[in-house]
C-alpha cells in the first residue's frame, strides 16, 4: 500500500516538475525566428543550470560552416582543429577542458574563443539535428561549466528531451524562414518582370508614333519611357528633324503629368526681346506697351510639361533666369513685385553642339549640367537607314489620308534610291521627300524612282535643259567615261519620264527608242524594275 502511495506520489511530482517546465518550453515554442530561439535557449540553459555561458552555433545554408549569432567567426564544418567538427562528425556530445582545448586544438577562431574562458573550466558540446531529413544539421549547443555541472549532462533525460524540443522547433522555424524568403524573392522577381513587361509595352507602344525598328529607336524609346517615369529634366540633343519634337511630346504623354497642359516655345523663332515676357509673363504696365499682364509659359505650363526648343539661342541673360527657376522652383515675372512657384517639368532641346557653346561662352555650363539630368542623343537618319523605308510606307500612307488619294506603293528601285540618298535634314527631309514623289505619282500607280526629287533630279534637269539648248555642259572632273554615260543617260530618261507622266510610250517615242530598249535601259540604271 505504502509503495503504491510512495509510487503514485513520486509520478505525481514528476508530473508536476515537467508542468513546472511548461512555461520554459512555452518560450521556445513562441520564438519567432530561428536567431530568437537559439538566443532564448542559450540564456534559458545558462540560468537553469548555473552556467557560466551557453549557446547555440548554426549550420549556416552551404552546411560547410558554423556561424555564430552577432559575430563574424565562422568554423569550417571539415576543419578538425576545432572540437565543433569532432561534435558534428560523431553526432556525439563532447567534454573536454578548457586547458585540453587550448593545447590540442589550433584553430584561430576556437582559440580566440576559450582564451577568455577561465582555465578550470570545462566545454559540454551536444550536436543539434533535426529529425527531419532535409535539414538534418542544424548546428551545436556550447555549454561552459564546472566538471561537475556538465558531466551529468550527457545523458540527462531532461537535457534530451530539451534539445529533441529546441531541434523541433528550430527546423521549423528555418523551414517557415525559407518559405517567406522564397516567396519575397519571387514576389520581387515577379514585381521586375512585371515592371520591365509594362515598360516594354509602353516602349512598343511607342513605336505608332517614334517609327523605326532599328535598335537605335528601340533604345531610344526604352529611354523615353524611362525618362517618362521621374521629374528629371530632359535634355534631346540632335540634329535637325531627327523627332525631338515628337520625343518631347511623348514624354509628356507617358508621364504623370500628361492630364497638365504641354506648353512649348522655340527659342531661336522669338525675338531677344519678347523672348523673356513669353517666358516669365509680365505685370500690367511692366513696360510701355504692357496694357495687361500676362501669363507666360511658365506659368500656363502649370502642372505639366515646358518643351523649349532650340535652347542654344536662349539668350546668356535668360539662362541665368532659368536656372534659377530650375533650381529654387521660383520665377518673378516681368514687373511683378512677389515671386511665383512653379510647378512644371522641363523638356530642353538643341541641335546645336552645346558643349561647344559653353567652352566660346555662350552657354552656361551650370545651366547645361542642370537641363541635362536626363540627357537623350537622337540618333541622326543615316545611322538608322534600316528605318527608312518603314518610315517612308507611314509618310505615303499619311499623305494618301490627308489627300483623299487611293491607297499607293512603292517601288523596290525607289526605296534603293531613298536608302542611298543622304538625309541632312534627317526624317523631315525624308518626309517631304516623299510628299513630293506622292504628289508626283499618277493616280493608281506606285511611287517610282524617277519622280523623286533630289541630287539626281536636278542633274537631270540641268542635263536637260543642256541638252535642249546648246549641248552638254560637262562636268570638268570625270574620270569614268562609262559611269558619266551612264549618269547623262539616266538624267534624260528621267526627266522625259517626268515631262510624260511616267507614260513610257511617249518618253520611248520622244527619244526615238523602241519601248522594250527604254524599259531594258529604265531597269540598268534602276529607274524602275517593272
Ligand atoms: N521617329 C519618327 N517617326 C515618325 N515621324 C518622325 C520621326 N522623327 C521625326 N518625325 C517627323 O519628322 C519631322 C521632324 O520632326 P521633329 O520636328 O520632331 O524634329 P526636330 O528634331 O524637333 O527638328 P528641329 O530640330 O528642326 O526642330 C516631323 O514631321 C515629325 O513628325
Amino acid at each position: 500500500m505504502t509503495s503504491a502511495a510512495d509510487a503514485t506520489s513520486t509520478a505525481k511530482s514528476a508530473l508536476s516538475a515537467e508542468l513546472a517546465a511548461m512555461p520554459l518550453a512555452l518560450m521556445l515554442v513562441e520564438s519567432r525566428s530561428t536567431l530568437m530561439l537559439r538566443q532564448r535557449a542559450a540564456q534559458l540553459l545558462q540560468d537553469q543550470l548555473g552556467l557560466a555561458s551557453a549557446e547555440c552555433l548554426y549550420i549556416d545554408g552551404s552546411g560547410r560552416w558554423l556561424g555564430r549569432d552577432g559575430d563574424e567567426g565562422q568554423f569550417d564544418c571539415s576543419d578538425f582543429n576545432h572540437p565543433y567538427a569532432h561534435v558534428i562528425r560523431s553526432g556525439k556530445a563532447l567534454t573536454l577542458s578548457v586547458a585540453d582545448a587550448r593545447t590540442r586544438l589550433d584553430d584561430a577562431t576556437f582559440q580566440q574563443q576559450v582564451a577568455a574562458l577561465g582555465a578550470g573550466s570545462y566545454l559540454h558540446i551536444r550536436p543539434l539535428r533535426a529529425a527531419d531529413k532535409g535539414r538534418e544539421w542544424l548546428g551545436v549547443m556550447v555549454l561552459v561549466g564546472t566538471q561537475s555541472r556538465l558531466r551529468s549532462l550527457t545523458e540527462d533525460p531532461g537535457m534530451v528531451a530539451f534539445d529533441a524540443l529546441l531541434c523541433r522547433v528550430w527546423a521549423r522555424l528555418a523551414r517557415e524562414q525559407g518559405e517567406r524568403q522564397r516567396s519575397r524573392l519571387l514576389q520581387d522577381s515577379l514585381a521586375k518582370l512585371n515592371d520591365g513587361a509594362r515598360r516594354q509595352a509602353l516602349a512598343d507602344q511607342l513605336a505608332d508614333d517614334l517609327l523605326g525598328q532599328s535598335s537605335a529607336m528601340q533604345a531610344l524609346r526604352r529611354h523615353v519611357v524611362r525618362a517618362a517615369e521621374t521629374n528629371l529634366a530632359v535634355l534631346l540633343q540632335g540634329e535637325t528633324g531627327t523627332g525631338k519634337d515628337r520625343v518631347a511630346r511623348a514624354i509628356h504623354q507617358l508621364s504623370g503629368r500628361s492630364k497638365g497642359p504641354f506648353m512649348a516655345i522655340n527659342c531661336a523663332a522669338i525675338p531677344e526681346a519678347l523672348l523673356e515676357s513669353e517666358l516669365f509673363g509680365h505685370a500690367k504696365g511692366a513696360f510701355s506697351g504692357a496694357d495687361q499682364a500676362r501669363e507666360g509659359l511658365i506659368s500656363q505650363a502649370d502642372g505639366g510639361t515646358l518643351f523649349l526648343d532650340e535652347i542654344g539661342d536662349m539668350p546668356l541673360a535668360l539662362q541665368a533666369k532659368l536656372l534659377r527657376v530650375l533650381e529654387s522652383g521660383r520665377y518673378r515675372p516681368l514687373g511683378a513685385s512677389e515671386e511665383r512657384c512653379a510647378n512644371l517639368r522641363l523638356v530642353a532641346a538643341t541641335h546645336q553642339p552645346l558643349r561647344e557653346q559653353i567652352r566660346e561662352q555662350r552657354f552656361r555650363a551650370d545651366l547645361y549640367y542642370r537641363l541635362g539630368q536626363f540627357p537623350l542623343e537622337l540618333p541622326p537618319l543615316c545611322e538608322r537607314r534600316d528605318d527608312i523605308a518603314t518610315l517612308a510606307q507611314s509618310f505615303i500612307r499619311d499623305f494618301c489620308e490627308r489627300e483623299g488619294r487611293d491607297e499607293m506603293g512603292i517601288t523596290p528601285a525607289a526605296l534603293r534610291l531613298l536608302y542611298r540618298r543622304d538625309y541632312p535634314g534627317n526624317v523631315r527631309e525624308l518626309k517631304n521627300v516623299i510628299d513630293y514623289a506622292c504628289a508626283m505619282t499618277p493616280q493608281g500607280a506606285d511611287i517610282d524612282a524617277y519622280l523623286l526629287p533630289g541630287e539626281q533630279s536636278d542633274q537631270a534637269s540641268s542635263a536637260s535643259e543642256v541638252t535642249e539648248d546648246a549641248g552638254f555642259a560637262l562636268p570638268d572632273d570625270i574620270d569614268d567615261l562609262r559611269q558619266a554615260l551612264r549618269d547623262v543617260e539616266s538624267a534624260i530618261i528621267r526627266q522625259r519620264l517626268r515631262r510624260f507622266g511616267g507614260n513610257r510610250a511617249q518618253v520611248a517615242e520622244s527619244l526615238g527608242l523602241p519601248k522594250r530598249t527604254l524599259a531594258h535601259k529604265c531597269q540598268l540604271l534602276e529607274l524602275d524594275t517593272k
